[in-house]
């Protein structure tokens, strides 16, 4: 796969937001080099503080591995940049504009998306189903149903346009030979692959992974990274949650670190791995 996030291309055959700009699109106008700019983020469940005035930059192009103990906050903040949870205080800035509180099919509309695990019912379908119900699944998880039809039936030529779309991007992910197949039969790495897929063909700028590697055989594993680096190198940014901390020091440039709700520190990898407060206070000195 060749194209790029932001090119003609990349968006061939798949509905158009209204809402995305398009100069963050055709690259004109300014260049945004810190897409996503997360500020004095809050989130809070009854008596918890789950985020507690969470900041950072991600800056274009980049990998960036978010990571930190069980309850540190990490999916919560992913949540609330994603519009899963509407955040109680603070802010989060998309390519510029301000995104704060929208729906995750608004977020997800202007460039910034999250892979999503296969639900149940796109289990029983298969594989390229999934493909061909995921621009619009993700801008509502209820609309995949009334695209079905088309989809087993008669294919007219934005679906045709959306079909190719989808093998192209199953062969740059090595499963396109798993097409027919129903998607609760692939093994727990093909389904990353699957909802990686899935996500790309929503034509994000920016992709966040909530554990993209989570029972995924080391083989696999090898080939999912090498397509990450490989979609890296063409322009999308990455920003991944993922409890393997040496996966994340050896392929992710920046690693964030948070800790009861709160940034502990960030910084490369080296920075985070030296660093007395990660090493004492939080990771007890398993980096
Ligand atoms: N929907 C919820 N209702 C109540 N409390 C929640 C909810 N979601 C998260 N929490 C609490 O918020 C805190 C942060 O949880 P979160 O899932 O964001 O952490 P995490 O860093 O992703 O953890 P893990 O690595 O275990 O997935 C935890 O104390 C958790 O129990």
């Amino acid at each position: 796969m060749s194209s790029e996030p932001e090119t003609a291309d990349a968006t061939a055959g798949v509905e158009q937001s209204e809402g995305r700009s398009l100069d963050a699109l055709s690259g004109a106008g300014d260049t945004v080099e810190v897409p996503l700019k997360v500020r004095g983020l809050e989130k809070h469940f009854g008596g918890i503080t789950a985020v507690d005035g969470v900041e950072f930059d991600i800056e274009k192009g980049s990998m960036t591995g978010l990571i930190g103990p069980n309850g540190a906050g990490k999916s919560t903040t992913f949540n609330c940049i994603t519009g899963t949870h509407k955040p109680d205080g603070g802010s989060v800035e998309f390519n510029g504009q301000d995104i704060t509180g929208l729906e995750p099919f608004e977020v997800a509309d202007r460039g910034l998306v999250r892979t999503f695990q296969i639900a149940r019912e796109l289990g029983e379908m298969t594989v390229l189903e999934n493909m061909m119900v995921a621009p619009k699944h993700q801008r509502g998880e209820a609309l995949w149903r009334s695209v079905l039809p088309y989809v087993r039936n008669d294919v007219n030529r934005q679906e045709q346009e959306i079909l190719e779309r989808a093998w192209e991007t199953l062969e740059f992910f090595d499963i396109d030979h798993l097409a027919n197949e129903y998607a609760e039969n692939l093994s727990g790495g093909q389904r990353k692959l699957l909802e990686l897929a899935r996500a790309l063909l929503t034509d994000p700028q920016m992709l966040l992974l909530d554990e993209p590697f989570a029972g995924v055989n080391p083989s696999l594993e090898e080939r999912l990274l090498e397509h990450i680096h490989e979609l890296r190198d063409q322009g999308y940014t990455f920003l991944i949650v993922e409890h393997d901390m040496d996966l994340i020091m050896q392929n992710c440039e920046k690693v964030i670190v948070m800790h009861q709700g709160r940034i502990l520190t960030e910084g490369t990898p080296e920075e985070v791995r030296n660093n007395e407060d990660v090493i004492e206070a939080y990771l007890g000195g398993e980096v």
